[in-house]
């Protein structure tokens, strides 16, 4: 059998599949049991959380052999088709790639034909802000008044790249970057199904890494097993990913925060490896001054709470210690660094001016 990768094994097929995005969910699985089924939808959202599989899966719904419904059997020629990527009534369109507005011309010539096999004919356009002015005039004309057969689906990373006059006709879904806790449950559960284990800290940097994308999670997951089999360790992550563990991040911090220039440069210079990504350092540690701040002003952030768990006590002792406009000042100091790190003639010297200036503050 050929290898699939894990984004295109584990590819939600239903609704209970998806990760996260609850209410966006909901509202579709409610509209389809009540039948009230609209003509055009658009799925807003970050790379990778879920706008293609949704799309694909309301395709199904929509199509399936037996009924509309919220739960597509997967059994019927056509849910089996729409998952092969082979069934003529619904078709899929690349707008980065199908941008002009004969591209568009040539896929809406054919939404009058009644569908061949299907109950409706659907269009589903990836990237849609991608299309030209002419492009989405041409489709606003037939959006305007679609032949009942037809049903549009819309993706794109950049909704506020989509003329208002499309979006108006359209019911909008913007999907969430996924949180830390969605993507580490999410991912555990890929990983027991396929009998590979992890180490804790390894899962929690992935997760975190991600940043809200759980095609990049397993993407990194894919990549992490082709070096450790059957279990894959933090150190693994750290080397690939070009990022470290919790400890030394929250070690950084704590150095810079009791004005330890030795200890700082030395947690710095652990760090430094080839693969080492300085700007995710900075990232880091700005996570760290707000949480510490989320935790001074609402401290029941900690509940049910994974992220620097193991530093919680150290981390409320800051924040007692600490005052909020100080905090304010780390991080907005850091922000601030950060932004002008690309004129240092190299990062490097960059990031370690910064900490010096932070380290004096
Ligand atoms: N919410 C989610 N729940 C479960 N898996 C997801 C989710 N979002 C993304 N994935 C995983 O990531 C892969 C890519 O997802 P998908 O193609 O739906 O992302 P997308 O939002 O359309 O991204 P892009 O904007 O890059 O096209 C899927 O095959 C699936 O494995
Ligand atoms: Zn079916």
């Amino acid at each position: 059998m050929t290898y699939k990768i894990l984004a295109r094994k584990w590819r939600p097929q239903k609704f209970s599949q998806v990760c996260g995005h609850e209410y966006v969910i909901k509202a579709i699985t409610n509209s389809i049991k009540l039948n009230k089924i609209h003509h055009a939808w658009i799925f807003s959202g970050n790379r990778g959380t879920g706008k293609t599989t949704i799309a694909r899966i309301l395709a199904k719904s929509l199509s399936c052999d037996y009924s509309i419904t919220e739960n597509p059997c997967r059994k019927c020629f056509i849910c089996k088709n729409i998952e092969k990527h082979c069934f003529s009534d619904f078709i899929e369109v690349d707008g980065a790639s199908k941008t002009k507005v004969e591209d568009i011309k040539e896929m809406l010539s054919t939404v009058f034909y009644s569908p061949l096999q299907g109950r409706f004919k659907i269009y589903l356009i990836d990237e849609i802000h991608m299309l030209s002015k002419h492009s989405f005039n041409a489709l606003l004309k037939i959006l305007e008044e679609p032949p009942k057969h037809v049903k549009f689906i819309f993706a794109t990373t950049e909704i506020e790249k989509v003329p208002n006059t499309i979006l108006s006709r359209c019911l909008i879904f913007k999907l969430n970057d996924l949180n830390f806790i969605e993507i580490y449950n999410f991912i555990s559960k890929i990983l027991k199904k396929e009998n590979i284990k992890i180490e804790p800290e390894a899962l929690k940097i992935i997760s975190n890494y991600s940043l809200g994308s759980i095609r990049d999670a397993l993407n990194f997951l894919e990549q992490s097993i082709y070096i450790d089999n059957k279990k894959i360790l933090t150190s693994t992550i750290i080397n690939l990913l070009g990022t470290f563990n919790e400890e030394i991040i929250f070690k950084i911090t704590q150095s810079i925060i009791k004005k330890n220039i030795t200890n700082t440069f030395k947690k710095l210079k652990q760090c430094e490896s080839s693969y080492f990504n300085w700007d995710y350092l900075l990232e880091e540690i700005l996570k760290i001054f707000h949480f510490i701040s989320m935790i001074k002003l609402y401290p029941s952030i900690l509940k049910n709470n994974y992220y620097m768990s193991s530093f919680e006590n150290e981390l409320l002792k800051i924040a007692k210690k600490l005052s909020f406009n100080q905090l304010k000042l780390y991080y907005k100091t850091i922000l601030h660094g950060r932004s002008l790190i690309h004129l240092a003639p190299t990062k490097k010297i960059g990031i370690e001016m910064l900490l010096l200036e932070i380290l004096h503050l």
